[in-house]
Protein backbone atom coordinates (compact mmCIF):
# COMPACT_ATOMS: atom_id res chain seq x y z
CA UNK A 1 0.00 0.00 0.00
CA UNK A 2 1.48 3.24 -1.25
CA UNK A 3 1.60 5.95 1.77
CA UNK A 4 1.73 9.36 1.12
CA UNK A 5 4.09 11.88 2.34
CA UNK A 6 2.69 15.24 3.83
CA UNK A 7 3.51 17.69 5.38
CA UNK A 8 7.70 18.21 5.90
CA UNK A 9 10.12 20.75 6.50
CA UNK A 10 13.93 20.77 7.52
CA UNK A 11 16.58 22.65 8.60
CA UNK A 12 19.06 23.16 11.32
CA UNK A 13 17.99 23.80 14.33
CA UNK A 14 18.92 25.47 17.83
CA UNK A 15 22.32 27.84 15.80
CA UNK A 16 23.33 29.60 18.61
CA UNK A 17 25.14 32.80 17.15
CA UNK A 18 26.25 35.65 19.52
CA UNK A 19 27.18 38.88 17.46
CA UNK A 20 29.23 40.98 19.38
CA UNK A 21 29.41 44.96 18.30
CA UNK A 22 32.63 46.53 18.94
CA UNK A 23 32.14 49.79 17.60
CA UNK A 24 33.21 51.44 20.99
CA UNK A 25 34.78 50.58 24.53
CA UNK A 26 30.94 49.85 24.77
CA UNK A 27 30.33 47.08 23.49
CA UNK A 28 27.03 45.50 22.65
CA UNK A 29 26.11 41.57 22.37
CA UNK A 30 23.48 39.71 20.75
CA UNK A 31 22.66 35.90 21.63
CA UNK A 32 20.71 34.23 19.62
CA UNK A 33 19.59 30.25 19.11
CA UNK A 34 17.57 30.21 15.85
CA UNK A 35 16.15 27.08 14.29
CA UNK A 36 15.39 26.98 10.31
CA UNK A 37 12.48 25.24 8.78
CA UNK A 38 12.64 24.94 5.11
CA UNK A 39 9.27 23.92 3.08
CA UNK A 40 8.27 23.17 -0.69
CA UNK A 41 8.91 21.01 -3.66
CA UNK A 42 11.09 18.41 -1.59
CA UNK A 43 8.89 15.10 -2.57
CA UNK A 44 11.93 14.04 -4.26
CA UNK A 45 14.18 14.41 -1.70
CA UNK A 46 11.84 11.71 0.41
CA UNK A 47 11.19 9.70 -2.21
CA UNK A 48 13.72 9.11 -4.81
CA UNK A 49 17.17 9.61 -3.26
CA UNK A 50 18.01 13.20 -5.62
CA UNK A 51 18.93 15.95 -3.31
CA UNK A 52 18.56 18.05 -6.15
CA UNK A 53 16.22 20.26 -4.61
CA UNK A 54 17.92 19.88 -0.63
CA UNK A 55 19.52 23.01 0.49
CA UNK A 56 21.56 21.62 3.30
CA UNK A 57 21.37 22.28 6.72
CA UNK A 58 24.46 22.89 7.27
CA UNK A 59 24.52 25.66 4.81
CA UNK A 60 21.60 27.25 6.87
CA UNK A 61 23.47 26.80 9.96
CA UNK A 62 26.09 28.95 7.95
CA UNK A 63 23.87 31.26 6.66
CA UNK A 64 22.65 32.53 10.17
CA UNK A 65 26.26 33.13 11.01
CA UNK A 66 27.54 34.96 8.10
CA UNK A 67 23.76 37.17 8.34
CA UNK A 68 25.33 37.75 10.91
CA UNK A 69 28.27 39.61 10.49
CA UNK A 70 27.37 40.82 7.29
CA UNK A 71 23.69 42.23 8.03
CA UNK A 72 24.01 42.30 11.95
CA UNK A 73 21.51 41.57 14.09
CA UNK A 74 19.17 44.54 15.10
CA UNK A 75 16.38 42.42 16.37
CA UNK A 76 15.19 39.04 16.48
CA UNK A 77 12.36 39.81 14.34
CA UNK A 78 14.26 41.88 11.61
CA UNK A 79 16.81 38.86 11.81
CA UNK A 80 14.22 36.15 11.07
CA UNK A 81 12.65 38.37 8.50
CA UNK A 82 16.56 38.38 6.53
CA UNK A 83 16.69 34.90 6.63
CA UNK A 84 13.39 33.84 5.59
CA UNK A 85 13.60 36.25 2.79
CA UNK A 86 16.62 34.51 1.75
CA UNK A 87 16.29 31.06 1.74
CA UNK A 88 12.98 31.56 -0.31
CA UNK A 89 13.67 34.36 -2.42
CA UNK A 90 17.03 32.48 -3.34
CA UNK A 91 15.94 28.66 -3.67
CA UNK A 92 13.40 28.08 -6.75
CA UNK A 93 12.29 24.46 -4.66
CA UNK A 94 12.04 26.47 -1.19
CA UNK A 95 8.80 27.80 -1.08
CA UNK A 96 8.21 28.47 2.84
CA UNK A 97 10.11 29.36 5.52
CA UNK A 98 10.20 29.52 9.29
CA UNK A 99 12.43 30.78 11.03
CA UNK A 100 12.35 30.30 15.19
CA UNK A 101 14.65 32.51 17.80
CA UNK A 102 14.87 32.46 21.29
CA UNK A 103 17.16 35.43 22.67
CA UNK A 104 18.79 35.71 25.99
CA UNK A 105 19.41 38.75 27.63
CA UNK A 106 22.79 40.05 28.86
CA UNK A 107 23.19 42.84 31.38
CA UNK A 108 25.76 44.81 32.24
CA UNK A 109 28.42 44.58 34.79
CA UNK A 110 28.42 47.58 37.37
CA UNK A 111 31.89 47.85 39.38
CA UNK A 112 32.55 51.13 41.78
CA UNK A 113 35.92 50.73 40.16
CA UNK A 114 37.43 53.86 38.07
CA UNK A 115 40.30 52.69 36.79
CA UNK A 116 40.60 53.70 33.27
CA UNK A 117 39.12 50.26 30.96
CA UNK A 118 36.39 51.25 32.67
CA UNK A 119 34.13 53.36 30.80
CA UNK A 120 32.34 56.13 33.10
CA UNK A 121 29.05 55.49 35.20
CA UNK A 122 30.55 52.39 37.08
CA UNK A 123 29.80 50.44 34.14
CA UNK A 124 31.84 47.86 32.88
CA UNK A 125 32.02 47.95 28.45
CA UNK A 126 32.71 44.50 27.59
CA UNK A 127 31.67 42.44 31.14
CA UNK A 128 28.32 41.04 30.90
CA UNK A 129 26.00 38.99 33.40
CA UNK A 130 23.23 37.02 31.73
CA UNK A 131 20.26 38.44 32.79
CA UNK A 132 18.40 35.80 35.52
CA UNK A 133 14.94 37.28 33.79
CA UNK A 134 12.43 36.29 30.53
CA UNK A 135 13.35 34.82 27.02
CA UNK A 136 12.23 36.58 24.68
CA UNK A 137 10.78 34.17 21.55
CA UNK A 138 10.29 35.23 17.64
CA UNK A 139 8.83 32.83 14.91
CA UNK A 140 8.92 34.26 11.34
CA UNK A 141 7.65 32.89 8.53
CA UNK A 142 7.59 33.87 4.83
CA UNK A 143 5.85 32.16 1.50
CA UNK A 144 7.40 34.13 -1.20
CA UNK A 145 4.02 36.81 -0.70
CA UNK A 146 3.85 37.85 2.73
CA UNK A 147 5.62 37.64 6.29
CA UNK A 148 4.00 36.70 9.53
CA UNK A 149 5.97 37.74 12.41
CA UNK A 150 4.88 36.11 15.97
CA UNK A 151 6.85 37.82 18.93
CA UNK A 152 6.61 36.35 22.12
CA UNK A 153 8.38 35.70 25.61
CA UNK A 154 8.58 33.18 28.47
CA UNK A 155 9.80 31.71 31.99
CA UNK A 156 8.86 35.57 33.30
CA UNK A 157 7.96 34.76 36.60
CA UNK A 158 5.60 37.00 38.73
CA UNK A 159 3.35 37.26 41.84
CA UNK A 160 0.88 39.16 43.42
CA UNK A 161 1.00 38.99 46.76
CA UNK A 162 -2.55 40.47 47.28
CA UNK A 163 -5.16 41.49 45.24
CA UNK A 164 -6.58 37.69 44.07
CA UNK A 165 -9.74 35.96 44.99
CA UNK A 166 -11.20 32.94 43.27
CA UNK A 167 -14.79 31.81 44.67
CA UNK A 168 -18.27 31.48 43.22
CA UNK A 169 -16.82 28.52 40.79
CA UNK A 170 -18.84 25.13 40.73
CA UNK A 171 -19.10 22.81 43.33
CA UNK A 172 -19.62 19.39 43.01
CA UNK A 173 -19.07 16.16 44.92
CA UNK A 174 -15.48 16.01 44.15
CA UNK A 175 -14.22 19.95 45.21
CA UNK A 176 -12.80 20.29 48.11
CA UNK A 177 -10.80 23.57 47.27
CA UNK A 178 -11.89 26.46 49.65
CA UNK A 179 -12.74 29.63 48.49
CA UNK A 180 -10.40 32.55 48.91
CA UNK A 181 -10.74 36.34 49.05
CA UNK A 182 -7.03 36.93 49.85
CA UNK A 183 -4.78 34.69 47.66
CA UNK A 184 -1.20 34.30 46.11
CA UNK A 185 -1.56 34.37 42.67
CA UNK A 186 1.65 33.87 40.56
CA UNK A 187 2.15 32.33 37.27
CA UNK A 188 5.52 32.08 34.67
CA UNK A 189 4.30 33.56 31.80
CA UNK A 190 3.99 32.60 28.35
CA UNK A 191 2.94 34.79 25.66
CA UNK A 192 2.98 34.77 21.95
CA UNK A 193 1.84 38.63 20.14
CA UNK A 194 1.14 38.26 16.19
CA UNK A 195 1.76 41.46 14.11
CA UNK A 196 -0.61 43.44 11.54
CA UNK A 197 3.03 43.80 9.16
CA UNK A 198 3.17 40.93 6.56
CA UNK A 199 6.04 42.66 4.55
CA UNK A 200 4.22 46.00 2.94
CA UNK A 201 6.12 48.97 4.11
CA UNK A 202 9.00 49.30 6.87
CA UNK A 203 9.18 47.02 9.64
CA UNK A 204 7.80 48.00 12.85
CA UNK A 205 10.44 49.23 15.70
CA UNK A 206 10.61 45.64 16.74
CA UNK A 207 12.81 46.26 20.07
CA UNK A 208 10.46 48.91 20.76
CA UNK A 209 7.41 47.13 20.41
CA UNK A 210 8.82 44.40 22.82
CA UNK A 211 9.54 46.41 25.39
CA UNK A 212 6.11 48.14 25.42
CA UNK A 213 4.34 45.08 25.03
CA UNK A 214 6.47 43.31 27.98
CA UNK A 215 5.49 46.33 29.87
CA UNK A 216 1.92 46.23 28.96
CA UNK A 217 1.81 42.63 29.72
CA UNK A 218 3.43 43.33 33.50
CA UNK A 219 1.35 46.11 34.27
CA UNK A 220 -1.81 44.36 33.84
CA UNK A 221 -0.99 41.41 36.25
CA UNK A 222 -0.09 44.09 38.61
CA UNK A 223 -3.00 46.30 37.73
CA UNK A 224 -5.68 43.71 37.52
CA UNK A 225 -7.89 42.89 41.13
CA UNK A 226 -8.17 39.67 39.64
CA UNK A 227 -10.83 37.14 40.44
CA UNK A 228 -9.47 34.09 38.01
CA UNK A 229 -6.53 33.77 36.67
CA UNK A 230 -8.95 33.67 33.01
CA UNK A 231 -9.69 37.60 34.02
CA UNK A 232 -6.43 38.49 34.30
CA UNK A 233 -5.45 36.53 31.21
CA UNK A 234 -8.17 38.87 29.27
CA UNK A 235 -6.73 41.78 30.84
CA UNK A 236 -3.09 41.61 29.61
CA UNK A 237 -4.24 40.25 26.44
CA UNK A 238 -6.56 43.28 25.87
CA UNK A 239 -4.32 46.43 27.49
CA UNK A 240 -1.46 45.11 24.52
CA UNK A 241 -4.30 45.40 22.00
CA UNK A 242 -5.42 49.01 23.57
CA UNK A 243 -1.82 50.27 23.46
CA UNK A 244 0.19 48.58 20.90
CA UNK A 245 -1.71 49.00 17.38
CA UNK A 246 1.17 47.10 15.65
CA UNK A 247 -0.09 44.03 17.48
CA UNK A 248 -3.19 41.97 16.01
CA UNK A 249 -3.63 39.13 18.42
CA UNK A 250 -2.08 37.81 22.13
CA UNK A 251 -1.88 34.25 22.88
CA UNK A 252 -1.16 33.69 26.77
CA UNK A 253 -0.59 30.52 28.74
CA UNK A 254 -0.23 31.20 32.62
CA UNK A 255 0.75 28.20 34.54
CA UNK A 256 -1.03 28.64 38.15
CA UNK A 257 1.37 28.41 40.41
CA UNK A 258 -0.29 27.38 43.24
CA UNK A 259 0.71 28.74 46.95
CA UNK A 260 -0.69 26.69 49.51
CA UNK A 261 -1.46 28.43 52.84
CA UNK A 262 0.64 25.69 55.17
CA UNK A 263 -1.27 24.54 58.44
CA UNK A 264 1.18 25.84 61.27
CA UNK A 265 -1.92 25.11 63.76
CA UNK A 266 0.03 22.05 64.77
CA UNK A 267 2.89 23.77 66.18
CA UNK A 268 0.40 26.16 67.98
CA UNK A 269 0.58 28.93 65.09
CA UNK A 270 -1.77 31.07 63.24
CA UNK A 271 -0.95 31.61 59.83
CA UNK A 272 -2.40 35.06 58.93
CA UNK A 273 -1.76 34.36 55.26
CA UNK A 274 2.01 34.70 55.55
CA UNK A 275 3.47 31.27 55.15
CA UNK A 276 3.25 28.75 51.52
CA UNK A 277 3.99 26.08 50.42
CA UNK A 278 4.72 26.68 46.73
CA UNK A 279 3.73 23.79 44.89
CA UNK A 280 5.40 23.55 41.42
CA UNK A 281 3.08 20.45 40.43
CA UNK A 282 -0.20 19.39 39.08
CA UNK A 283 -0.88 23.04 38.05
CA UNK A 284 -3.94 24.69 36.55
CA UNK A 285 -2.99 25.94 33.05
CA UNK A 286 -5.10 28.41 31.48
CA UNK A 287 -4.64 29.97 28.24
CA UNK A 288 -5.84 32.19 25.72
CA UNK A 289 -6.15 34.08 22.62
CA UNK A 290 -7.40 37.70 23.01
CA UNK A 291 -7.44 39.28 19.86
CA UNK A 292 -8.72 42.36 17.62
CA UNK A 293 -12.45 41.88 16.32
CA UNK A 294 -12.65 40.91 12.71
CA UNK A 295 -8.84 39.45 12.15
CA UNK A 296 -8.74 35.68 12.20
CA UNK A 297 -6.38 34.73 14.92
CA UNK A 298 -3.30 32.79 13.43
CA UNK A 299 -1.02 32.31 16.39
CA UNK A 300 -0.92 28.23 16.54
CA UNK A 301 -2.48 26.74 19.67
CA UNK A 302 0.26 24.76 21.36
O1 LIG B 1 -7.70 31.48 38.81
C1 LIG B 1 -8.09 30.30 38.91
N1 LIG B 1 -8.79 29.73 37.89
C2 LIG B 1 -9.24 28.46 37.91
O2 LIG B 1 -9.91 27.97 36.97
C3 LIG B 1 -8.94 27.70 39.07
N2 LIG B 1 -9.22 26.42 39.44
C4 LIG B 1 -8.66 26.24 40.65
O3 LIG B 1 -8.70 25.16 41.30
N3 LIG B 1 -8.05 27.37 41.09
C5 LIG B 1 -8.21 28.31 40.12
N4 LIG B 1 -7.79 29.60 40.01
Amino acid sequence: MAHVLGQNQYGKAETRVVRIYRDSTRHEIKDLNVSVALSGDLDDVHLTGSNAHCLPTDTTKNTVYAFAKEHGIESAEAFGVHLARHFVDNNEPIHRARIRIEEYAWDRIRTPDNSARFIGSEEVGHSFVRSGGEIRTAQITYDGDSFQVISGLKELTVMNSTNSEFWGYIKDKYTTLKEAYDRVLATEVTARWAHSWSGAGDQPNWERSYTHVRRHLLEAFAETYSYSLQQTLHAMGSRVLNNRAEVDEVRLELPNKHHFLVDLEPFGLKNNNEVYFAADRPYGLIEGTVHREGVVPVIPVA
